[in-house]
């Protein structure tokens, strides 16, 4: 256990706090809105809720029945149980409900724990839109504990039945199970409870855990979660707070870490060590959620259950790889934020760059978290320092086609006048390794061009003495081998392959052996917020970013983020709904690729 403030393990003086503020470290973090925003924040929120009062769901049942779940509950509680003693840094239990050995994991005995769920930022864009409907979904498929409940916690006032609406209102049904939906909304809502108050107060914070101690009452121990989605500014004073005031008297306590982990190496590093004072590593989830998707999940998994792959997996078969990432639209609403940030810490340093690392890391020795993630950072650790070079900036203007107005990036009022802020950028990135040297990785990120979508391209070398160069409809030089992971939207693995066109005569096409998704499974694909919660419920680090891989990945980008800042370089502009600038064609030449995204706009139709 840490010192005195590190969010504990086990205590049993948790709810004995008094009227205090929480020990704070320096706010050295830019704080993320200013009155305006937070104005115009609330003014969203008011209208979430609202439409969420006239979905018109009625409270009054929805309060009868919760009484009832509590009466259910305290019938089948084992009274006067001691409290188990339990270490929250293993893996200790798994949900017992219906459905996990259907989803082959391990069903365990949750029938004597409590879980308590805190959603810290419970009035926010991401609460709403993310995790309310992903506890939702796990519930619906029977994934969550039996005694779990689920507690709101933001300064704005709320009542339960409000927060239940607020939820509501972002809440829909799976089509596969949508009979039941509405009776399982009821009961999921039942669960859930708000709580307002200061970020900053233990004594806020003692009084949400008196207020989870009376759900939880009855079982032999109570695991808590708590989920930060709250501005960065505000990580650390809430860890000191729930640390000191709210964390689980007799089980473990785990809390999740939303991103920016910082905007620079220097403010990673002090972020790090302040949360360091309140949270043990084995406490602390950094999301990124990139790596909840499907198709990031299966990317080991097509390396390392496949023998195909494996072989081709280097400098000698590949010519370059491309991480693509492209949205349709732009920082609508969140340009406040996002001016701090810009496209290469908001998507580069993390999402694509973590890709990057599990497309190219070595096989661990086993499926382990720290396996995995020592891999990782070998591979961060092996790239070269990236050349001013070798990355290109853009920024969209605004534009008008067909009658429809596309607003530039300045033109949103959130956004300061004259900001030269990214939201697009191209980066070569190398690995000095044996396996890789000399193979560029191409990173693209952008918003408001003409797709959405999220993919690698790898594009493999073209095939020695072709037998069939130059003389047939293809130029097989420039049609080699191409595996594409579309991560996003219609999932699919596809490889390009070279074919003969039936028939007569000896002519060859390129056609695609293909995995798509939908046309192969026929199910939904869960959320990738589903996943990673359902892995903090189980104690699983696998798809969660340690510590030395965001030193490594700050390390990679902090210099040149510096540079770019401190030279103040313009960004090129690009028309909203276009495929971004220029200077993204010509880095990609300068190693003789083409993007592959571009040279194929045809695959986007068919998505
Ligand atoms: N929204 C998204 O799509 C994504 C968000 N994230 C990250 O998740 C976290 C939450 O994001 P999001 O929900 O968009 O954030 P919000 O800006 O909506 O903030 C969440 C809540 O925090 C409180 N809050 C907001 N600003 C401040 C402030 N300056 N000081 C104190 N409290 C404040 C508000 O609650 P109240 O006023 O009621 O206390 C608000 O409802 C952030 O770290 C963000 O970077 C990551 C990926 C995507
Ligand atoms: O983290 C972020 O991701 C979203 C894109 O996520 P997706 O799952 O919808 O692809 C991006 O819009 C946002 O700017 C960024 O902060």
């Amino acid at each position: 256990m840490k010192a005195p403030g590190v969010l504990h393990q086990q205590h049993s003086t948790a709810l004995l706090v008094g009227n205090r503020h929480c020990r704070l470290p320096p706010a050295h973090l830019p704080a993320r809105r200013n009155s305006h925003e937070l104005a115009s924040a609330d003014a969203g929120r008011s209208e979430g809720r609202r439409q969420g009062v006239k979905r018109a769901r009625s409270v009054a049942p929805l309060q009868a029945s919760a009484a009832a779940t509590e009466q259910e509950a305290t019938k089948q509680s084992a009274n006067g149980a001691q409290p188990e003693q339990q270490n929250g840094r293993q893996l200790t239990s798994t949900p017992s409900f219906s459905n996990m050995q259907a989803y082959g994991l391990e069903p365990q005995d949750w029938t004597k724990s409590a879980l308590s769920i805190v959603v810290v930022g419970a009035s926010g864009d991401l609460a709403r839109k993310k995790i309310y409907p992903s506890l939702f979904a796990l519930y619906n498929d029977g994934m969550l504990p039996e005694y779990f409940n689920i507690f709101g916690y933001a300064r704005s006032k709320m009542s339960d039945a409000e927060f239940r609406e607020y939820i509501a209102s972002g809440l829909t049904c799976r089509l596969s199970n949508k009979d039941e939906c509405g009776d399982k909304l009821e009961e999921f809502l039942d669960r859930c409870f708000y709580h307002a108050g200061q970020y900053s107060d233990s004594k806020d914070f003692a009084a949400l855990s008196e207020r989870m101690a009376a759900k939880e009452e009855g079982r032999k121990k109570a695991d808590r979660i708590f989920y930060l989605s709250i501005p960065p500014s505000i990580f650390t004073q809430v860890a000191a707070c729930a640390s000191d005031a709210a964390s689980s008297p007799s089980g473990w306590t785990r809390v999740i870490v939303e991103k920016p982990f910082g905007r620079d190496l220097e403010s990673f590093r002090e972020l790090s060590e302040e949360l360091n004072q309140h949270l043990t590593e084995d406490q602390m989830y950094r999301i990124d959620h990139y790596l909840g998707k499907e198709l990031i999940e299966n990317l080991t998994v097509l390396r390392f259950a496949n023998l195909v792959f494996e072989p081709l997996w280097s400098r000698q078969f590949i010519r370059n790889v491309q991480v693509i990432f492209s949205e349709d639209f732009g920082t609508e609403g969140r340009g406040g934020y996002f001016d701090e940030y810009g496209i290469i810490r908001d998507v580069i340093q993390n999402h694509l760059l973590q890709i990057v690392a599990l497309f190219a890391m070595e096989q661990p020795v086993s499926l382990d978290a720290e396996d995995i993630r020592n891999e990782k950072v070998k591979v961060l650790k092996s790239m070269r320092k990236i050349d001013m070079d070798d990355v290109v900036i853009g920024q969209y203007r605004g534009r008008t086609t067909k009658g429809n107005h596309y607003p530039g990036y300045l033109d949103d009022k959130t956004v300061p006048p004259g900001s030269l802020c990214p939201t697009f950028s191209a980066v070569a990135m190398f690995i000095n390794n044996a396996r890789w040297d000399g193979v560029p990785f191409l990173l693209k990120a952008g918003k408001a061009l003409h797709s959405r979508r999220a993919e690698i391209r790898v594009q493999f070398r073209h095939v020695p003495g072709n037998l069939y160069r130059n003389k047939l409809g293809v130029d097989l030089d420039r049609a080699t081998n191409e595996l594409v992971i579309r991560i996003q939207p219609n999932e699919a693995i596809y490889l390009k392959v070279n074919n003969k066109v039936p028939g007569l005569g000896l002519r060859l096409d390129v056609q695609k052996l293909d995995l798509t998704y939908k046309s192969i499974y026929n199910k939904h694909l869960p959320d990738a917020y589903e996943r990673l919660i359902l892995d903090v419920i189980n104690g699983d680090k696998r798809l969660f970013i340690r510590n030395d891989e965001l030193e490594a990945a700050w390390g990679l980008f902090t210099p040149i983020l510096q540079e770019i800042e401190e030279k103040q370089i313009a960004p090129e502009l690009y028309p909203y709904g276009s495929r971004g600038p220029v200077g993204a064609h010509y880095l990609a030449a300068k190693y003789g690729v083409r993007w592959g995204d571009i040279m194929n706009s045809e695959e986007l139709e068919s998505v």
